[in-house]
This record gives structure tokens, C-alpha cells and sequence, in this order.
């Protein structure tokens, strides 16, 4: 798996100087789980998904808070903030834009070439904004054969992902850096993505500070190759990136990818969510007025998505068991003004409230909703308060975060969910914001009583191999994927007994891989005879695998059977629709007396 480093001449070449300063990753992945994956998708179309996942979607993706505004507004603010924003770095360029689906050719804001703001066509989707971008570009990073190599800094990879997908370069995600760069200089800059070392373990193994000197000796000289993403001003001087703890380190001009990243922009108006994550919600096809459990649920997104197609009226019950994720769903609801969501503090995997425990008094349907407690918090709509935990508290860049069920460190060797990012850019920018002076409490549930819900949505943590972009994915092993789906079954099985007789249950998951997607449904289906899948609507993505894949080991993992694959949506991130990897299943529930 480790490149082997070789030798390049004094004399090297121009064409191996535009090799080395593009961006053109291969996604490293563990032996095992590259194997599976070949038996799945075959190697032609692997292949194709492992380089599209090595890059952004082309398109931001916006859903409009069609209960606070409405598409055509939207679209008027984000055309004016890009015209502003972006002059000089896309509106000059004549883009070329790839084929999509969700792209019409007469989309254009009039300015010829340039980003495009459009509306989505799929039917019933027309509050979803596409903000369109362009890529990969060559860039001059000015490389002179008998000259000084251009000046460098290297950056984490979870800062390069960021980067790629429109971020700045802020100072904690800053690596190693050339000797001498002052403030206002121009610096290439690349990533240091993990290797695996001699005793398997995967790291950079850079010391944050590293002085580059620009030449094959620096550490990850070869590793880099071909994995420039893009060309910036130094907003410090070298000694200043790596003295201060937060703020802007690279202000970036030039890049392989050039997107609009719209956080903080027009807050409560908009989302920006992922295309398939929306279509998630529709396929619950929430009605106005039912009770609907989101098991899973920070920071929101989906959950506000769901509550706005119920036009805010009915009960959604929002839970996660991550406290500060929680107040992360209060603060998107409150943001979006919407009342109807109800959070709580749960492990889904004890959703289900233990017979002995349920107050009989109550019907199903309205017992615990709210754990008995008053609905109200100040400053916060129907936030409820039954036991207090805390209050808010801030969660740094480079804290212990957690996300799709794994810990991990921020910054270089950390993954650092959405949400922190979003807070943390607000914070850079703009100084700590409204929402740290909010005051909110986050409750704790017990749980909920069997059949008490009409629909219940699992946007289940899981091995996230479906997200954009990503440029290391030799962490997860056959093991651990494994792991991922005993934990969804075992939060499935508890779906299953909270959604009533005639409910829906619709599953979800960002990640490719078909044991945490088409093997849940297949392990569903067996174990509950009460269950079967429904079609969705609308259904942009592809079918499921159907088939079975046996391990050297003797495991057997059973996917969909012939007839099924066309009840489930399979986004493939090298699909047209340039998407990123997504699955979701809707169970339709019969009589559970049978
Ligand atoms: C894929 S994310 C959910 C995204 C969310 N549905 C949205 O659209 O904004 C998975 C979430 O599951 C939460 N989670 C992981 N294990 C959990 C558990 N045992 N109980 C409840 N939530 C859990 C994580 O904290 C994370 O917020």
C-alpha cells in the first residue's frame, strides 16, 4: 500500500513537475475491505467509486425553509451573495460544466459561463437550490525547472476535505510550511494523507511546524504527488501559523474545485443538505399531524426537513445520544423557527421503554411524549426540560468530537463533524455568535412505549464510506464494518417495535457498503414477517445488489433477492448525478399479531 518512493532527477521534467503539483488521489483502502468492494460493484465501476469519492460533488446543495421563505427569494440571495462573493475567483471563468441530470441547459443567471443558481426539476423538490461549481481545474502553481521550487504548506487531511469543499485554510489544519514564507506570499498547497507503516498502522507521521525546504528530502515529498489542491495567500507569516490557535492560515485563490460554501449564510432561511438526505425525508412521506420518532437524529437535518413537509404541525420527537448534538438539533430548530420537534437525550438502542416502566394511564400514542414534563424553555420553542444536564458549552476544533457512532481527534487525525465545522467557522469569522449565549437544556429520555409512532426514521451512524470528498479510507477493516452493522440491527430492532401496525419505518445510511445497507433490509425481512418494502417517492436513486457475498472466513452476508432491488435507493457517488454515497430502505409495517 506505501508508495515506493523513487528517484527524480536533478533535470526533472515539466511533465513530471504537472504530475506531481495536480490533483489526481488514489484512495487508499484496508486489502480486505478493497476485495469486498471489487466482489460488489466489480472492478471497473469500484474504481469509478473510489475516484468519485476522492472528489466534491460539483453543486452545493440548498433546501429553502419553505416555511420562512420560498425558492424564488432564496435564489435572488444567493445569486446576488455569489456575484459578490466570487467575481473574480468563478464568474470570470467560463466553466465547464459536467452533464448532471438535475441540470437543465438553460440554467444560467444570465451571466454567460459562470455559476449557476438553479432549481431542482424532480417534482415536488422545487425548494431544492443547486449552487453550481466547476472542477478540477490545472493550476499554475509556478513551477520553474531551474528555479526555486514554489514555496508550500501542507495541510491535514481532514482540512484538505474541508478545503476541497470550499473551505479556507484555518491555522489548526496547517501541518508543516516552506522556510521564510512571510504574510501575503503565495504557497502551494497539499496534503499529507495517512500511510501505512511497516507495523500496519496508518498515520502522517508529521510533527505539526515541520519546515519544508523544497526538496525530494521533505517528509511526504512522493507521497504528495498529485495531491495539490490548490494555491493560496499565507495570511501569517510561518512563525504566525504556527504561534496562534485559530483564524484563517491560507486564504485560498486558486482551486482544483471551486465551490460556494454557504455556512452562515442566510440562516434560517436555508439548509445545505445533501440531495439523497432529502429525498430521505420525502420517502417517509410524513403527514401533517402524525408522531414521528427521528432515532438518530443530530444535527437536524433531516429532522428539519421532515418537520417542514409536515408544515410544522404534529410531533417529532428528535433523539441522539450525544448531548451537545442534541443542543446542536435545538439551536437548527429554533434557527429555522420550527415547534413541532421535541429533542431528548436517548441511546437508540434503548428507545424502547421497558413494559414495567410504561404508565398504562396513557395511550399509546401520547404515553412519555414528553416524559410527563412541561414543553416549554425559554428562549427556545417546545424545548422540554425533564432532568438537567448542562449548559451549553463550546466545543473546539480540536476537541474529542463524535460522529457516526466512532471517536476520533480533531484536526490532522480527526474527523470533525459538519456542525462543529459550521460553529467553528462562525466562530473564526464572525466572533462567537448568538448561539453561545444560549442558555438551553438538554433532556434525557427513558424511552418510549412499543407502537407509539406512525413513522420512524433510522439515519443510522455507520461507516460514512459514501462522503465527499474523501481522501483516506484505509481505516475501516472488515472487522470494523462488521461492527457498524451488528449495531444498526440491533438500533433497527428497536424501530421496529416503536412504529405502530400500518407505520413506516424508512432506514438510511451514508456509506456504500452494501453489509450496513442491502444486508439490514435482507436481516429485516428475515427476522420481521411482518415487514416489506415499500417504493418511495421520488426515486432518483439507483437499485440495490442483490446477491450474497461470502467471506474467506465462512461469514455469509445475504443482500436483497431478485424483485427487491428496485424498492431501495442506492446513491453512487459516481453516478451522474454526482451525489454522494447514500442508501435508503422504507418498510411499510402489517400486523405484528401474525
Ligand atoms: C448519520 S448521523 C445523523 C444525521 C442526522 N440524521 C441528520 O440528518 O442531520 C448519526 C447520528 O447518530 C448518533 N448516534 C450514534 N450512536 C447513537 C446511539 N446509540 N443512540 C443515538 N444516537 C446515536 C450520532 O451522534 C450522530 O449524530
Amino acid at each position: 500500500m506505501h508508495p515506493t518512493p523513487h528517484s527524480v532527477s536533478s533535470s526533472d521534467s515539466d511533465s513530471d513537475s504537472s504530475l506531481r503539483y495536480s490533483f489526481n488521489p488514489t484512495l487508499l483502502w484496508n486489502p480486505d475491505v478493497h476485495r469486498y468492494f471489487l466482489n460488489a460493484y466489480a472492478s471497473d465501476h469500484f474504481s469509478r467509486i473510489s475516484t468519485a469519492l476522492t472528489r466534491p460533488s460539483r453543486y452545493s446543495c440548498v433546501r429553502v425553509n419553505t416555511m420562512r421563505s420560498t425558492s424564488d427569494a432564496v435564489i435572488e440571495k444567493l445569486r446576488a451573495l455569489v456575484a459578490k462573493e466570487s467575481s473574480e475567483a468563478l464568474m470570470g471563468e467560463s466553466a465547464e460544466f459536467e452533464a448532471n441530470p438535475l441540470k437543465d441547459d438553460d440554467d444560467d443567471d444570465g451571466g454567460g459561463g459562470g455559476p449557476v443558481v438553479s432549481k431542482c426539476r424532480i417534482p415536488g423538490l422545487e425548494y431544492v437550490l443547486f449552487v453550481w461549481g466547476s472542477g478540477p481545474h490545472n493550476i499554475d502553481y509556478g513551477y520553474e525547472c531551474d528555479r526555486p521550487p514554489p514555496k508550500e504548506v501542507i495541510v491535514s487531511r481532514k482540512c484538505a476535505e474541508a478545503v476541497l469543499r470550499g473551505a479556507q485554510v484555518y491555522v489548526p489544519g496547517v501541518l508543516a510550511c516552506s522556510a521564510h514564507v512571510e504574510k501575503g506570499e503565495t504557497v502551494a498547497v497539499s496534503v499529507a494523507v495517512e500511510q501505512q507503516g511497516t507495523d500496519g498502522a496508518w498515520s502522517t507521521g508529521m510533527t505539526r511546524g515541520t519546515v519544508l525546504q523544497g526538496s525530494q528530502t521533505d517528509p511526504y515529498y512522493f507521497e504528495r504527488n498529485g495531491l495539490y489542491i490548490g494555491q493560496g495567500t499565507a495570511m501569517l507569516s510561518r512563525a504566525g501559523m504556527f504561534r496562534v490557535s485559530e483564524g484563517v492560515g491560507v486564504d485560498m485563490k486558486n482551486r482544483v474545485y471551486e465551490l460556494h460554501s454557504f455556512h452562515n449564510v442566510l440562516e434560517g432561511e436555508i439548509f445545505l443538505q445533501n440531495l439523497p438526505s432529502i429525498v430521505a425525508a420525502h420517502a417517509l412521506d410524513p403527514q401533517m399531524g402524525e408522531r414521528i420518532l427521528d432515532m438518530c437524529a443530530a444535527p437536524g437535518g433531516k429532522t428539519t426537513a421532515i418537520a417542514i413537509l409536515m408544515k410544522d404541525e404534529g410531533e417529532i420527537i428528535a433523539t441522539d445520544r450525544s448531548h451537545n448534538k442534541v443542543l446542536d438539533i435545538q439551536k437548527l430548530a429554533a434557527e429555522m423557527g420550527l415547534n413541532c420537534i421535541k429533542t431528548f437525550k436517548l441511546d437508540a438502542l434503548k428507545s424502547v421503554r421497558p413494559r414495567n416502566e410504561i404508565d398504562t394511564s396513557t395511550g399509546p400514542c401520547c404515553s412519555n411524549a414528553n416524559n410527563g414534563v412541561p414543553n416549554h424553555v425559554s428562549g427556545l420553542p417546545n424545548l422540554q426540560v425533564e432532568t438537567v444536564s448542562s449548559i451549553v458549552t463550546e466545543r473546539l476544533i480540536n476537541e474529542n468530537v463524535e460522529e457516526n457512532g466512532k471517536v476520533e481527534k480533531a484536526n490532522d487525525k480527526a474527523y470533525v463533524s459538519k456542525a462543529d465545522i459550521r460553529k467553528n467557522m462562525r466562530r473564526m469569522r464572525n466572533g462567537p455568535g448568538r448561539s453561545h449565549s444560549v442558555g438551553a437544556r438538554v433532556d434525557s429520555s427513558k424511552g418510549f412505549s412499543p407502537d407509539s409512532f406512525d413513522r420512524v426514521l433510522l439515519d443510522a451512524p455507520c461507516s460514512a464510506l459514501g462522503l465527499r470528498p474523501r481522501l483516506f479510507a484505509g481505516v475501516e477493516t472488515v472487522e470494523s464494518l462488521r461492527k457498524h452493522a451488528t449495531y444498526q440491527r440491533r438500533m433497527f430492532d428497536q424501530a421496529v417495535q416503536l412504529a405502530r401496525p400500518g407505520g413506516v419505518i424508512v432506514y438510511s445510511t451514508c456509506t456504500i457498503n452494501p453489509g450496513e445497507n442491502e444486508a439490514l433490509v435482507r436481516y429485516a425481512l428475515d427476522k420481521y414477517k411482518y415487514l416489506s418494502l415499500a417504493p418511495q417517492h421520488p426515486r432518483i436513486g439507483g437499485p440495490g445488489l442483490v446477491g450474497r457475498c461470502e467471506f474467506p472466513d465462512g461469514y455469509v452476508e445475504e443482500w436483497l433477492r431478485p424483485g427487491e432491488e428496485d424498492l431501495v435507493q442506492r446513491f453512487d457517488p459516481s453516478s451522474p448525478l454526482d451525489t454522494i454515497g447514500f442508501f435508503i430502505a422504507k418498510f411499510v409495517v402489517g400486523s405484528k399479531d401474525a
